[in-house]
């Protein structure tokens, strides 16, 4: 809660200046060829892994979040997505053959993949650094330029990422506008939502990705939405408790709960509901909270948005009127008294349907369990929510885990673990419901970033060309109707002999081309017709 320092407010003029320089650079850009673009990401590489130390405590400054949240949620998943990029990028960027077809047996199909142009992206808080290099080394790697607009509430950082970047452009040949930046609030957002950006993705609240769905309509601007999460994390009563605590404390209290495929909903067997509090109660009560730039480390940091802490206490506190158990936690503290927007790790047990938290994302340091008996009813409580982003199962048999996690409406399943679909650069990220549509990451998100452009040509060019049948040449014959009933038999007829009597007719058609009336009875032609 300190001021760190100024930054402008774009005005919607600024934000249209800034997409037109990232259109000039992007004519040159997309020429580049794939080891340009790979030698521009091990440049970023290479400058992430020898200041690690130094983009974490940006990112801590900026964001509250302790260096090892950092280090996990910051820096490795991005030198993972770097790596992937580098290794597989241009196979699944490189023209694609497709098979042809019946009718087009003669033809060889593909798919290319076109760079987009300028890709607009729009950005949480919550991973300052993650959020920004995401979308710019894929976006980069597809062969596009990219204009992003950082939250308000982490901005800050974007001084010491961004000269990063523009010497990593420079390092690397690249046009140095190939980047832009956008500071300033939800107008700026909308200016580059309908600013003529080729695509757009969004990353931040279902309530704004409405907002940002209704405007790119105008423009009919495609957009990747990727909003809020409440992800299932589900216990059954074999599962390796041992495992399961430790991973579960990680996915309620990372990043101080602030992360959109966070565990939030914690569904556990009955037949351990009493040993798994048991575990976890006094290790969330001993968790250290505090400065993560201070000298002692900390487990748990601060609260970036204003007001979060406020509004994350009055899920609990609704819940507590409403039935659930508080065994951790729970009690708000001023930002004076607490030395910043701390909120506790909070326990809350018996969470059920009819509390807000059961409905509403937290986005904050909760873990709320629930108990259940059967796979149904997990099933069914799990997917009693309006999001669906990512979900964990842990169980004694993997067959079980994969079979509850088969019927989860979510877009990611971890089995017997949390997060790592997230880790596995090559799998696509985002949900279903109000979690958001399309994906970003993976080989998906990656080709989403291009115009997926069909192109056919002939096979055997010199051996054979497309030419018009003489029945439907203009004039078309009076026989026209009955060759294309024959070439349909002939091609689709369900089995041989159909398609014989197809062959048949047809021929009959271009050898009698005044017979059409009898010849082509009986081939292709339905008994109902
Ligand atoms: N699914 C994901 O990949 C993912 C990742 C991280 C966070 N999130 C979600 O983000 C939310 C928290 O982030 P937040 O509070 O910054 O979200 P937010 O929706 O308030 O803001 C996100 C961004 O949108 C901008 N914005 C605000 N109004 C706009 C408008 N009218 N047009 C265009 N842009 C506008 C903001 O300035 C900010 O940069 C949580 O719901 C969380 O689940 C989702």
């Amino acid at each position: 809660m300190q001021l760190l320092g100024h930054l402008p407010a774009m005005s919607a003029a600024e934000v249209k200046a800034r997409i037109a320089r990232a259109r000039e650079a992007s004519k040159v850009w997309r020429r580049s060829s794939f080891s340009q673009r790979r030698k521009l990401l091990r440049i970023l590489l290479k400058f992430i892994v020898e200041n690690t130390e130094t983009i974490c405590r940006v990112s801590a400054r900026d964001s509250g979040k302790p260096l090892l949240d950092a280090i996990v949620g910051e820096v490795v998943v991005t030198c993972e997505k770097i790596h992937w990029l580098c290794k597989e990028g241009e196979r699944y960027l490189r023209p694609e053959s497709r098979s042809s077809g019946i009718m087009s047996f003669y033809k060889a199909a593909r798919v290319e993949y076109i760079p987009l142009g300028v890709v607009g992206a729009i950005v949480p808080w919550n991973y300052p650094f993650h959020n920004v290099l995401n979308p710019l080394t894929a976006a980069l790697f597809a062969g596009n330029a990219l204009v992003i607009k950082v939250s308000e509430h982490a901005s800050w950082s974007t001084g010491y990422y961004g000269r990063m970047i523009s010497s990593a452009l420079a390092a690397a040949g690249a046009p140095s506008d190939l980047v832009q930046i956008v500071t300033g609030y939800g107008e700026a957002g909308n200016a580059l939502v309908t600013g003529g950006v080729d695509k757009v993705i969004f990353v931040g609240s279902t309530q704004v990705g409405k907002l940002v769905m209704r405007a790119a309509a105008d423009t009919l601007t495609p957009v990747v939405l990727e909003l809020g999460g409440k992800d299932a994390f589900i216990v059954t009563e074999d599962a390796d408790l041992d495992q399961v605590v430790q991973i579960s404390l990680k996915a309620a209290y990372l990043n101080c709960g602030q992360n959109c495929a966070g565990g939030e909903r914690f569904f556990v067997h009955d037949k351990v509901y009493d040993k798994f509090l048991e575990r976890v109660t006094p290790l969330i009560r001993n968790l250290r909270q505090g400065n993560p730039l201070g000298p002692q480390p900390v487990d748990c940091g601060a609260m970036c948005m204003p007001g979060l802490a406020e509004k994350v206490h009055g899920l609990v506190e609704d819940a507590v009127a409403r039935g659930a158990l508080l065994l951790a936690g729970g009690k708000l503290r001023s930002a004076s008294e607490a030395g910043g927007q701390f909120y506790p790790p909070t326990l809350l047990a018996d969470v059920r349907p009819g509390m807000k938290i059961w409905e509403e994302e937290v986005f904050g340091p909760v873990m709320s369990v629930v108990r259940w008996s059967t796979d149904d009813e997990v099933v069914a409580l799990a997917n009693d929510c309006p999001f669906g982003l990512g979900s964990s199962v842990f169980a004694g048999s993997q067959r079980r885990a994969r079979a509850i996690a088969s019927r989860l409406e979510a877009g990611m399943s971890a089995i017997n673990d949390f997060g790592t679909t997230y880790m596995c650069q090559s799998l696509p990220f985002g949900g279903v419901k109000h979690s958001g549509f399309d994906r970003f990451a993976g080989i998906e998100g990656l080709r989403g970033l291009c115009v997926p452009k069909s192109v056919c040509e002939d096979r055997f060019p010199l051996l054979m060309k497309s030419s018009i049948p003489p029945p439907w040449e203009f004039p078309v014959k009076s026989n026209a109707v009955a060759f294309g009933r024959s070439l349909v038999a002939m091609f689709y007829g369900p089995g041989l002999i159909y398609q014989a009597a197809g062959l048949a007719a047809l021929l009959h058609c271009l050898v009698f081309p005044g017979a059409h009336g009898k010849t082509a009875r009986g081939a292709g032609k339905s008994k109902a017709a």
